[in-house]
């Protein structure tokens, strides 16, 4: 959102539950903050106060899914604390860097200058001149920078963000966990564990409250399945609260029975948060599902 676009609309005759909506955005710090750091999404704060909190991106954290990750900024944060930086691009084919401009057919082409800043100009390359990053520039570098990888799904399509494979396809699909736990795989993760699964989905409100709870069910469930059939397990990482899985909810009875059924029995712990960046006057919390016990539980 870009304030000096929207302000003007301020003093347009625009419905007031518009207006009313567009003066709620000016004064939210959140989206304040958002638009000054960049990040995608007004979400980011809840996800950055959740790691705060709860420490989920333990440095041994390497593999992250968000699930419902459009526009993007929980990857954002996730994929910074995994080491990857808004300059790093990921995947991009030889001579298609668009932060440092390289020649064609050259992964860039460019010496570094004293001054630290790249040119394509400079005269015959030296030793001192040797390119770092021009062997991380391979087909894919994934893994190269950052010290691991997010898998982010959505519904809708998302642009790409520096060390996140981005997938655009219903998760409640049947064909969606195969594909996701094919992208987890790697030569650094051959068994296709999980660290860390996110789920900020939510499906479109419709107003009927026996539909909307059980559209919320639905994804809650289909989150809580993914992450028993992929987390990694506490005590394979020897750490009791390792194996992490973070889902949004909106209160209800049944969610609550969700909660206690699906979740706690398989989780060293369970805790509940409504973050402080989450708006008020929404009934949506988060639950933070810490130490995968793994999938042989008696319940
Ligand atoms: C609150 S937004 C997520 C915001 C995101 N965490 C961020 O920080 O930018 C919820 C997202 O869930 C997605 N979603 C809802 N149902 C989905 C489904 N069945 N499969 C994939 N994505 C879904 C929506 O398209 C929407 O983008």
């Amino acid at each position: 959102m870009s304030f000096s676009a929207t302000r003007p609309l301020l003093s347009h005759k625009l419905p007031p539950s518009s207006r009313a909506w567009l003066a709620r955005q000016f004064r939210d710090p959140y989206v304040r903050e958002r638009s000054a750091a960049r990040f995608r999404s007004r979400s980011a704060f809840k996800l950055l106060e959740l790691d705060a909190k709860w420490s989920i991106f333990q440095p041994d954290v390497l593999t992250v899914v968000d699930l419902g990750a459009a526009p993007g900024g929980w990857s954002q944060v996730a994929a910074s604390k995994l080491g990857w930086t808004e300059e790093d691009v990921v995947g991009l084919p030889r001579g298609h860097n668009t932060n440092r401009k390289g020649k064609a057919g050259s992964s860039f082409g460019l010496q570094r200058r004293a001054s630290g800043r790249w040119s394509d100009s400079s005269p015959e390359p030296t030793e001192e001149d040797y390119d770092p990053w021009e062997e991380l520039f391979d087909d894919d570098i994934t893994h190269k920078i950052g010290r691991g990888t997010v898998v982010a799904v959505d519904l809708l399509r998302m642009l790409p963000i520096p060390g996140v494979k981005t997938v655009q396809m219903d998760f409640l699909s049947p064909e969606a966990d195969a594909y996701i736990a094919s992208l987890v795989k790697s030569d650094i993760n051959p068994d296709g564990k999980v660290d860390v699964v996110l789920s900020d989905m939510a499906a479109n409100i419709s107003g009927n409250k026996t539909h909307d709870v059980e559209s919320c069910l639905d994804v809650c469930n289909a989150a809580a399945t993914f992450a028993r059939k992929h987390l990694i397990a506490a005590e394979d990482v020897s750490r009791t609260h390792g194996g992490v899985l973070v889902v949004k909810y909106f209160e209800h009875p049944l969610l609550s029975k969700f909660r206690a059924k699906e979740l706690k029995p398989y989780f060293n712990a369970v805790y509940n948060c409504k973050p402080e960046a989450s708006r008020s006057e929404s009934s949506e919390g988060y639950w933070i599902c810490m130490g995968f016990r793994g999938v042989e539980v008696t319940r």
